[in-house]
């Protein structure tokens, strides 16, 4: 029988997931920002990354949708507008398109998602799932990574502006915004487990919840690495010289 965790024992065992399984970890991860990752695999990386970004505010629809408080709408709405943006050219999504045209990709190409590696796509469908049919409670938890991301974004930011001289500050710009909005949505999120999980059934689901998106994040790293650095990409997928924008293909 699990004992019942008082809020701040709660909270250091959710930290504790961060710590041992979070992204931060993941070999990808340290060579995409220690300089070690070739220019395919950084286009890779953001061309896959693209379909997390894209479901994220479809995964905040959903939480928001199965929520019956407009009081917990009204914050919760804020992380639809940050991705999509009030208007077109706007948003996260539109930051994170950016990236991808400085590294040469065609929009088009990215946005249908079509060389995105198979793991990646079952990795988006797998969590827009989870917020559908775990409890609330779960869904909100699973967002708790973002207690951790403010830290990687500035080592991810940080190694690749040193180390990649195709990288420039405004490529990354999509990172500029989110630490803030990370904390804020993370402190909001941890203030309801906290208030919600006042049972030690209730505090394992949470605790399982976190760790079930650590795993989707890691997955969707184990695939790059795979595909990019020791085997293959899937038929279809991503290979260097694909997606390319075409005022780039025309130059060539
Ligand atoms: O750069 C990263 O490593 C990273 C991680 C995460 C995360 O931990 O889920 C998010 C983001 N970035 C991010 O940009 C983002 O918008 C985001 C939203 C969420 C979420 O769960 O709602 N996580 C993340």
């Amino acid at each position: 029988m699990d004992q019942l965790l008082t809020e701040n024992e709660l909270e250091a065992r959710l930290r504790d997931v961060g710590a041992q399984r979070y992204h931060h970890l993941h070999p990808f991860q340290l060579r995409l920002q220690s300089g070690r990752c070739s220019r395919t695999e950084v286009e890779a990386w953001a061309l896959n990354r693209y379909l997390y970004q894209a479901c994220i505010p479809q995964k905040d629809a959903i939480i928001l949708s199965r929520m019956d408080d407009p009081a917990l709408r009204r914050p919760w709405r804020q992380r639809i507008v940050d991705h999509d943006g009030e208007r077109e050219g706007d948003g996260g999504i539109a930051r994170w398109l950016k990236l991808t045209d400085d590294l040469g990709l065609s929009r088009a190409a990215v946005m249908s998602g079509r060389f995105a590696l198979p793991a990646t796509r079952f990795a988006v469908i797998g969590y827009l799932s989870f917020v559908r049919d775990a409890t609330l409670l779960e869904a909100i938890a699973s967002s708790l990574t973002e207690l951790f991301s403010p830290s990687i974004i500035a080592t991810r930011t940080a190694g690749m502006l040193a180390n990649y001289d195709f990288i420039r500050p405004e490529t990354l710009a999509y990172f500029t915004a989110r630490p803030v909005q990370a904390k804020r949505d993370s402190d909001f999120a941890l203030a309801y487990v906290k208030a919600h999980a006042t049972t030690p059934e209730r505090q394992q689901a949470v605790i399982a919840a976190l760790e079930f998106k650590c795993a989707m994040l890691w997955a969707m790293l184990d695939a790059l690495e795979h595909a990019y650095v020791y085997a293959e990409p899937a038929p279809g997928a991503f290979r260097a010289g694909d997606a390319r924008a075409p005022h780039l293909v025309a130059a060539a």
